[in-house]
């Protein structure tokens, strides 16, 4: 086991959370040592000018698809804890539908070790709840909870466990070990061969449409099966106005459900896809106006727990054909803050200490880390990520850290920068730039 990395940083002239006089803040050996006006740098430390920047808690992304092993072509833990880094993010979950699939702690374990050696963000594999994803036998949780990469969140995602024996099963069996399940919630019965939104537009475009059901389906079955359980579940990707009020049910009666909504659920709708450009085609699909605002506001109340990028990676070659034979999946990781900031700040739903509460500290208490997701505090691990709230840039695939380039987002102006990127007082990224 490879030991983590710790490092010393002075962080000039920044405003914990956007609030009150800018401050210094000190990380030595990894741990906040002193926040204060006036600081001096130990011997040794780097330095940062947050130049009256935000400070926020280093973000944690509970939905990651780092393609390595198996499609090292479209992105590598490297690349994919790059574009993290360069998010803001100091911790990512990556997603067990890897080539072999991650259902075993050989592979997890290889995931975590291969993330701890490039060292610029946490990666921790997420462990397939079902053997090969097929959804008929459960996977051997345990052994990978127990191995080196210590895995504490489980998800067949890219597919749903379908079976609601099996689902019931894994659930009981997640909450023997300490874990979680989270769930990609779509009834594939209702989604064969669907590719958009069933509604108005897809009926124009001629597409065939992904009804509302296949998911809210899914999401107050898994809620029952949980109540029932006594267990924990996580639901993917949250795309309906219909699954927040399931949502909000399920919380009120005390069910332990949480969820996260995806940046590009909170920002795009199905009118993006008039130009059939296959770089809008995800799983579930971007819906309409009435959900992606449904989805700002349960954010900003709490029913929807926290922000998950589904960054998903393809070869443009996949990404290039026609709409319906096209994967589906868009990167996320370095457009998320600015999405949140667009979608959330700019229209007064959300401060910078909801930002830090969506982006950080609910993601690393839904997987129960302790070392991410903390205070700006004495004391606290120097996960850290400033922010320049008024910066703009313009997106262009090609310059992105990803290896590849399905952005929805080509030529839009984003709000809102990462300027430097702090891992246990190490620093990843600089102006946009990864420094190791
Ligand atoms: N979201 C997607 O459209 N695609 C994801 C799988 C997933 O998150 O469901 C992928 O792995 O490409
Ligand atoms: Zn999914």
């Amino acid at each position: 086991m490879t030991a983590a990395a710790t490092g010393s940083v002075l962080i000039s002239d920044v405003r914990p959370y956007g609030q009150g006089d800018p401050v210094d803040v000190l990380v030595v050996d990894g741990t906040i040592t002193e926040i204060g006006a006036g600081l001096t740098a130990p011997d040794g430390a780097e330095r940062i000018d947050g130049k009256g920047g935000v400070l926020l808690p280093g973000f944690v992304d509970l939905h990651t698809h780092l393609r390595e092993p198996g499609r090292e072509d479209t992105e590598t833990i490297r690349t994919g804890s790059e574009a993290a880094a360069l998010g803001g993010y100091t911790a990512v979950f990556a997603m067990a539908n890897t080539n072999p699939v991650a259902d075993n702690s050989t592979v997890t374990d290889n995931v975590w070790r291969t993330g701890r050696e490039i060292g610029i963000v946490d990666v921790h594999p997420v462990g397939a709840v079902t053997v090969g994803l097929e959804g008929k036998q459960l996977a051997e949780m345990g052994m990978m909870n127990a191995g080196a990469a210590g895995v504490r969140m489980f998800s067949d995602d890219g597919k749903c466990v379908h079976d609601p024996l099996l689902m019931r099963r894994a659930l009981e069996y997640a909450k023997g070990l300490g874990v979680l399940i989270a769930q990609h919630a779509e009834e594939p019965r209702l989604t064969v061969g669907a590719v958009a939104n069933e509604g108005p537009t897809a009926s124009r475009l001629g597409l065939p449409g992904w009804p509302r059901a296949a998911e809210e389906s899914i999401v107050i079955r898994d809620a029952l099966l949980a109540r029932d359980a006594g267990a924990r579940v996580h639901i993917c990707h949250a795309s309906t106005e219909g699954t927040v009020e399931l949502l909000r049910w399920a919380k009120e009666q005390g069910i332990s459900i949480t969820a996260e909504v995806t940046p590009h659920h909170l920002l795009l709708d199905d009118s993006r896809l008039e130009t059939y450009d296959p770089v809008n085609k995800v799983n579930p699909p971007l819906r309409e106006v009435r959900d992606t605002q449904a989805l700002r506001r349960a954010l900003a109340e709490g029913v929807v727990d926290c922000v998950a990028t589904d960054h998903a990676p393809h070869a443009s070659q996949e990404k290039c054909c026609e709409f319906a034979q096209a994967k589906p999946g868009m990167l996320g990781l370095q457009t998320a803050l600015p999405i949140v900031v667009e979608t959330l700040v700019k229209p007064g739903l959300l401060d910078w200490r909801g930002v830090a509460r969506v982006m950080s500290e609910r993601p690393a208490q839904i997987v129960e880390l302790t070392d991410q997701g903390r205070p700006i505090a004495v004391g606290e691990p120097g996960n850290l990520a400033v922010v320049d709230p008024d910066a703009s840039w313009v997106v262009h695939g090609d310059e992105l850290a990803s290896l590849s380039r399905n952005t929805p987002y080509e030529d839009m102006t984003m709000p809102a920068a990462v300027t430097a990127t702090v891992l246990r007082g190490v620093v990843t990224t600089r102006e946009g730039q990864v420094t190791r």
